[in-house]
């Protein structure tokens, strides 16, 4: 396997581990930021296939921080049930956050097709969704409901799913994670409304504080029609068997 391009970063960039797999140069603000993840793009390429041998310095200080933790839980990180444990919980942290160098325009594509008959809502429900909350880096996950209101143009359907994916893959809540999907949905196809629902049970909730293991917490984002009309709206909510 050919090692995979590196795309010129910061020294600071988090996932400087996970270089695109071809020479595609990221626009500007990109590079600033983040290294592009093939772990996204749901092609077949596992972290393994991308993940160069040669540990950097971020990583390296990743690896230590973990360490670190290991040693205040009361652990000794070199037995061997742990030893690997730090370079393990250090690519999966930058797995989960693999969202951060991707755009919506990135993973949409050319998938916008022009479509004179498209009916009224487009809803692609129970859409996984797996993030990390940014209070206490603890997974959140549940389902995305995401409907649209074509304007003569519908977009791929797995693209929603990737929006909703590059997204949760992000330090988030659950609140912004809605909003941000519902605004990259209407910037990328500027569809006459779109609705989105997600519904997550949160592990800082569940696991540890509260202890409420069944909640579910729905947050929901309207924009256009799908906010503006009530009739709209009700369509929607039935449409999704809550109406
Ligand atoms: N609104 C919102 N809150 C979240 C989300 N994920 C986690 N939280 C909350 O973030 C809050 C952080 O509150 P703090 O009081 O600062 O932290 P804490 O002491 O760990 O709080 P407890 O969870 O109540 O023990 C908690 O109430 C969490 O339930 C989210 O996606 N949206």
């Amino acid at each position: 396997m050919s090692p995979p391009a590196h795309v010129a970063c910061e020294e600071g960039d988090l996932h400087e581990e996970y270089a695109a797999p071809s020479s595609t140069t990221l626009p500007a603000a990109d590079q600033t930021n983040h290294m592009r993840s093939d772990s996204v793009d749901g092609e077949g390429a596992s972290l393994d296939d991308v993940a160069p041998e040669r540990p950097t310095r971020k990583r390296e200080r990743m690896e230590e921080a973990v360490r670190t933790l290991l040693e205040c839980l009361g652990e000794d990180p070199e037995r061997e049930g742990l030893r690997d444990t730090p370079k393990r919980m250090a690519k999966a942290l930058l797995d989960c956050t693999c969202g951060y160098p991707r755009t919506a325009a990135e993973v949409v594509g050319d998938a916008i097709f022009n479509e004179e008959s498209c009916g009224d809502i487009v809803l692609v429900r129970d859409i996984p969704v797996h993030s990390l909350c940014e209070h206490h880096m603890l997974p959140f996950m549940g389902k995305a409901h995401v409907a649209y209101i074509p304007d003569r143009k519908v977009i791929g359907l797995s693209k929603v799913g990737r929006i909703v994916d590059m997204f949760s893959r992000r330090l988030q809540v659950q609140e912004r994670l809605t909003q941000q999907i519902a605004n990259a949905l209407d910037e990328q196809l500027a569809p006459k409304g779109v609705a989105v629902v997600i519904e997550c049970t949160h592990m800082c909730m569940a696991m540890r504080g509260v202890r409420q293991p069944g909640a579910l917490t729905t947050t929901r984002a309207l924009l256009g029609e799908l906010r503006d009309c009530a009739q709209s709206r009700d369509d929607f909510m039935r449409l999704l068997g809550r109406g």
